[in-house]
This record gives structure tokens, sequence and C-alpha cells, in this order.
């Protein structure tokens, strides 16, 4: 039988983009949706208005006529970062919001904040600015297991930074933890938090058990199975407070499949599919358009898109490639592991 459910066109709040021969093949597949907070974690990173100015001309180049996609840019916060660089790109319209990576947490990290203290100048410049600050919320300390950092990331730093700084808007940056839907949900209208599609669909075991599958090596990393359904419980309440961002970060195949491979999903290109299910397996499909296409417009104070997607459900799984080709690599698009009924007709 075939159903349709039509809904304003999505959002993705938290999308890796790439550069070059990259960006060029992952760029079509995210052409759908409306807006989309680019994340700076190039190599060299995002960090000043004039670099996120051309890597906002870039990806416009890369996408296809006529697509939907207004990129969102965001600087990389670095400890040398200048609060006037900030507000002047942020005044100017370059930027949406400034990203926080502790350094070393995670996927070319390594120029991020090493003290939280001597960033203060600035997160007390973008509270009064209303300028969001979006946080990829790990820990590095090595004596903290894996598994913990972004539980601990919340008592011994974001919690601390919220308190100091009234007024500053967060975003929590795909939360992995019941513990960080809990901390979301305390929050007012100055915290959100985003929810990949990946982390609605697998749990620690996906990577770990019956062999080691890269590609559902992720960053924060995938937890036990009642974290991920804490995660389902949020992403599918209807409170506002919790949106999409897919965080969908290609790498090359040949650098996932390593002996210390990288941290990453690639999402893009099923993302809606995967989400019109898990939507419907938890009888919330009239909830989706809220978690994909209206909150996070809202958080970030934009109206949502005027213009609609339908998707249909139908007898038939949609076909989506395993891989896609960039350069001379190959990508590997996330398998959720079932087969996609719901199918996105008007991209
Ligand atoms: N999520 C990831 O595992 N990787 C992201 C970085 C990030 O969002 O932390 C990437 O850039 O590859
Ligand atoms: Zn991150
Ligand atoms: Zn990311």
């Amino acid at each position: 039988m075939t159903r349709q459910i039509t809904l304003r066109r999505p959002d993705d709040w938290h999308l890796h983009l790439r550069d070059g021969a990259m960006l060029g093949a992952v760029a079509p597949h995210s052409a759908g949706f409306g807006r989309a907070i680019i994340m700076p974690n190039l190599v060299p990173p995002v960090v000043t208005g004039a670099q996120a100015a051309a890597y906002r001309d870039r990806i416009l180049a890369a996408l296809p006529e006529g697509a939907a996609m207004q990129p969102q840019m965001t600087l990389y916060l670095t400890d040398t970062t200048d609060p006037a660089d900030v507000i002047s790109a942020h005044r100017d319209g370059i930027i949406r919001a400034v990203k926080l990576y502790p350094a070393g947490a995670t996927t070319n990290s390594a120029s991020g904040v090493t003290d939280f203290d001597l960033v203060r100048p600035v997160l007390e410049a973008m509270a009064e600015a209303g300028i969001p600050m979006c946080v990829h919320g790990e820990v590095t300390d090595p004596q903290v297991d894996i598994f913990d950092r972004e539980a601990v990331f919340i008592d011994r730093v974001l919690d601390p930074i919220r308190r100091k700084t009234p007024g500053l808007r967060v975003v929590m940056e795909h939360i992995t933890t019941s513990e960080g839907v809990a901390y979301a949900r305390l929050g007012g209208d100055d915290l959100g938090a985003t929810i990949t599609t990946h982390h609605l669909v697998i749990n620690r075991n996906a990577i770990l058990s019956g062999g080691i599958r890269p590609h559902y090596y992720c960053l924060p990393v995938a937890k036990r199975e009642s974290h991920r359904l804490a995660l389902r419980d949020a992403a599918t309440s209807g409170e506002g407070r919790f949106f999409l961002g897919t965080d969908s970060a290609p790498h090359p195949d040949s650098a996932k499949l390593q002996p210390c491979g990288c941290a990453g999903c690639y999402t893009a290109p099923n993302t809606m599919s995967i989400l019109a299910q898990v939507f419907e397996d938890d009888g919330a499909l009239d909830r989706l358009e809220a978690f994909t296409s209206l909150y996070g417009a809202a958080f970030y104070g934009l109206p949502a898109n005027e213009d609609r997607i339908t998707l249909t459900r139908r007898d038939d799984p949609a076909e989506y490639p395993a891989q896609i080709t960039a350069g001379d690599e190959t990508v590997t698009v996330f398998d959720p592991g079932f087969p996609l009924y719901w199918h996105q007709e008007n991209a």
C-alpha cells in the first residue's frame, strides 16, 4: 500500500561537506535540505570570516543548479579567536554560529580549545550578540572512559560554562546519552540539542559485536541500547529543544578501513528515508516534520522553509548507493540495517 506524507523542507543543523573533490561529491546529496549548519573542521580550519565566506562560495559552486540548500557558516573557535572578528563576521551575515571543539576530541580538532578560560571573552561577546555556540561535548582526558566522555563533559565543562555565561545560546551537538537528553531538558530557550540519524539507529553492538564495523564508528561513539532509546524518545517527543543535525561526515573508505580508522558516518543520501522509518516505527510520523523542519529553525531564529517535500511509502525499498565516488576514493553510505520503504520523491 502506498502512503504519502508532506513535510516542510527539512534543514540539517550539523553537516560536514569537506572541501575539494569530496565537497563536489557530497554536496549534491545534501542539496535537498533547506539550511545546513556547515561545520568548520577543514584542514586548516575555518577560523576567520574571510575563510568562511570563501568556503561558502566553494559550497555554492559545488551545489547543483537550483539546489534548495543555503549553507549556514560557522567559525572554528581556537584559543586565540578574537571576539571582534566573531562579532563582525556575524554582523556581516557571514556566520550563523561558532563551533567549540575541545582540542583533540574528534576529527580535525587539533586546533580546538585547550583551556576554556582562554575563550571566556569570546563566549561573553557571543552571549551579548546572541551568537549560538555549537559544542562537540566530549572531554579529552585520557583517564575518562570513551563511553563516559559526553556525560563527564556536561558536568565538568558545559554546565560551568553555561552558569558563568548567562544568555549564551548553546547547541549540544550530536548527543548520544540519556545524560545528554536529561541535561538538554533542564535548559530553557537558550539550550538546544541536535540528534543524528545514525544514533537513532545503532548502538555500540553495531560497531563491535560479531566483527568490527568501521563504518559505524563515529564520535561521540554510539553507546549502549538504553541510551539509543533515550535518543529515540527525545527525537520523537515533540519537544522543541531536540532537532535534526545529521552529522553526515564523509571519509574516504581508505581512511576508515585502517588499523586506526577515522570517525564519521556518512548519512546524507538516505537520512530522510531512515528518519521516516524510525518515526513510523515509534508511532510518531506526525512529529517528523517538527524534528526535521521546524524546531531547529526556531532555535536559530529563522522562519521554517516555505516549500515542501514528499515522502512516499512504497512496497519496494528505496534504492540508494552503497558507496559514492569522490575523486579516486569511495565513501560508504550508512547502512541502517533495514529496508527503506520511504522514498523521497522531490529532493
Ligand atoms: N562525528 C564524527 O565522527 N566525525 C566528524 C567530526 C565530529 O562531528 O565530531 C568528522 O568531521 O568527521
Ligand atoms: Zn563532533
Ligand atoms: Zn560533526
